[in-house]
Formats: C-alpha cells, sequence, structure tokens
C-alpha cells in the first residue's frame, strides 16, 4: 500500500530552484532514506512533505489526503522529530512527552514511548541534562506521541559517536517491526545501507536514483578493482604492471604503495589469468581481495562529488 506519494514537486527561492521535478511514492512499513550532496534540495523536499512549504507546482498525498483540503488529518498521520531546541530543557524527559501528547487528539502513553526509546531509566532527567544521544532518542519519542504511521527523522544521528548512532538505528529497526514507514535523511552512509528498504539520491533539486542499496550497486559498472600485493615487493610488482595491462577484460592498472590494483570487467576471470602469470614468473601473492563496492561508490558514480563523512 502507498502511504505517501510525491508528484512532480517544484520549489523556487527567488532565481534558484531548490527542487525541480521530484516524483517518488513510499509504501507502508518501509525505511526510505533520501541522501544528497549540500544544498541538494532535500530539506526543502521534506518540508514541503511535511506540509512547512507550500510547493510551487506540484502535489504531496499522505494516505491518499492532500495538505490543502485535509492538512489536520494528516497531522494526526505523521510525526516530525522536533529540533532539541524545541524542546523544554527544564522539564524532565516524562514530561516533555507529557506535554507534547497533549498537542494531538491520540496519543500513546509516555511509558511505552520511554521503552521505544530506551529512556525509562532516565524519565526524570531534565533535557539540560540528557546526553546528545537521549536526546536525540527524545526527540524520535517526541515525533512519536500521535502514534503517527509516518514518521519522519531529519539526520537524527548527526554529531553522534557510533555507540549513540547505533541506538538510534535499534529505535528505527524497532519502528519498522512495529509497521512504521520512516524517511529518513542522513549523513552516513553506513547509517543508509543497513537501515533503508530503498534508498533515494536528490542532486541539484532532482532524484537521481530511487532504489534498493542492492540494486543500486549492481546498476554500477560491472568494473571492480582486485588488489594483490607480492611477498617478493617492488620486484614483482614492476614486472606486473605491464603483464596485468595486457590480460582480457583489464581497463586500468594502478600501483598504490606495495599494492598493484587492476581494474575489471570480469574480476574472476581476469584474476585467474593473473595468477596464473605471476606464477609463471616465479613470483608469490601476499595480499590479494577483489574489493567490494559499496553504497559511498553508488553515490559518487551518481553525483559525481565525494561522500562527506
Ligand atoms: N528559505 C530559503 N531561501 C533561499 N534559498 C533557500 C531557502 N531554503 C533553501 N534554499 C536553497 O535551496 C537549495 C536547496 O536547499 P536544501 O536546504 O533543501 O538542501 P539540502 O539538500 O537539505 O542541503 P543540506 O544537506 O546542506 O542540508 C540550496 O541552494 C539552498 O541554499
Amino acid at each position: 500500500m502507498t502511504v505517501l506519494d510525491v508528484r512532480h514537486l517544484h520549489k523556487s527561492f527567488g532565481s534558484i530552484a531548490a527542487v525541480s521535478d521530484v516524483s517518488f511514492s513510499i509504501e507502508a512499513g518501509e525505511v526510505f532514506t533520501i541522501i544528497g550532496p549540500n544544498g541538494a534540495g532535500k530539506t526543502t523536499t521534506l518540508e514541503m512533505i511535511e506540509g512547512l512549504q507550500t510547493p510551487d507546482q506540484g502535489e504531496v498525498t499522505i494516505n491518499g489526503l492532500s495538505w490543502k483540503q485535509h492538512g489536520d488529518a494528516i497531522k494526526q498521520l505523521i510525526g516530525v522529530q522536533p529540533q532539541s531546541s524545541a524542546m523544554y530543557d527544564l522539564l524532565t524527559v516524562y514530561e516533555n512527552l507529557d506535554v507534547f501528547a497533549s498537542f494531538y487528539h491520540k496519543s500513546i502513553s509516555a511509558e511505552r514511548i520511554m521503552e521505544l526509546i530506551n529512556l525509562t531509566d532516565h524519565r526524570n532527567k531534565r533535557v539540560k541534562n540528557l546526553s546528545g544521544g537521549q536526546k536525540q532518542r527524545l526527540a524520535i519519542g517526541l515525533a512519536l506521541v500521535n502514534d503517527p504511521e509516518i514518521l519522519f527523522l531529519d539526520e537524527p544521528t548527526t554529531g553522534l559517536d557510533p555507540q549513540a548512532r547505533r541506538n538510534i538505528w535499534d529505535i528505527v529497526l524497532r519502528l519498522k517491526e512495529l509497521g512504521k514507514t520512516t524517511i529518513l535523511t542522513t549523513h552516513y552512509m553506513e547509517e543508509a545501507d543497513i537501515l533503508s528498504d530503498r534508498v533515494c539520491i536528490i542532486d541539484q533539486g532532482k532524484v537521481i536514483a530511487n532504489d534498493t542499496p542492492r540494486n543500486l550497486i549492481q546498476q554500477l559498472t560491472k568494473e571492480r578493482e582486485i588488489n594483490l600485493s607480492f611477498i617478493q615487493g617492488e620486484s614483482a610488482l614492476s614486472a606486473m604492471i605491464e603483464t596485468s595491462k595486457q590480460l582480457p577484460a583489464v581497463n586500468r592498472v594502478n600501483v598504490e604503495g606495495a599494492h598493484l590494483k587492476v581494474w575489471s570487467t570480469k574480476p574472476e576471470e581476469t584474476l585467474y589469468h593473473l595468477l596464473e602469470a605471476i606464477s609463471k614468473r616465479g613470483y608469490e601473492v601476499d595480499q590479494i581481495a577483489i574489493k567490494d563496492m559499496s553504497l559511498e561508490d553508488v553515490f559518487i558514480s551518481f553525483t559525481g562529488k565525494e561522500w562527506r563523512d
């Protein structure tokens, strides 16, 4: 079932086209992650979906409802993680959840939310005394008070240490088990890879890719990198450069430190020929690997930009 449908969204600020013709749809229960370089239009897209900005053109429907006609109904369906500045610093975890719940017709109990976000032990702590990770968990909890079907988490783990980040991942996965749909943005490729059912790459206001992390990686050029080093070191390395270049399916050969890097469109076959040539010359391999493509390679290939982490 489609819970969110975004059709041909456009938004400009003066002469800047922040979003130009963005379309996608999201199925119930998915974790859908939007990634993209700085200024790509992610926040503007999210804010139009959340009803915080009006599109110049295009339509957003949530469970078939539109902001223009059914704004109040949509507010009951979605949960938006607030900026930490929206929390009450002097109130406790429990009190913040209680205040936010009073804004809605429907709510889940603060007890249940604290359980979901692992903050039961800190229920009486004031927000100003929480760690960064605990604050982010509370922000997710505040997005949950109206028991929404669709959750918007905008960079929920930015600035957190790896353990605190993993704690947030656990919560996202738990919410998925409960059937919630999550729309996420992140700066961490590993996070997008681990959590997402689908990843949408936005660049210069346009969707340039939208698929499962596995499919995106498979769409990449079939070229893979074979990485070798030799027991005989330098002498074997220089001898093997020219030989590798002559092998079928090899596009490029490079040397990095003690390693020979060979890019091939048929890596398994190339590897076979390489090993044969190496042993013919009496050299021995020290280390060998065929490098896996990652979501980061996908990002670089689609956007032509380095990923910032
Ligand atoms: N209120 C605004 N007024 C003028 N320009 C804006 C406004 N909001 C966004 N922009 C511009 O629109 C473009 C898209 O911005 P947006 O914040 O949506 O990108 P983003 O992908 O979320 O970037 P980041 O990863 O840096 O948060 C940028 O060029 C930005 O400067």
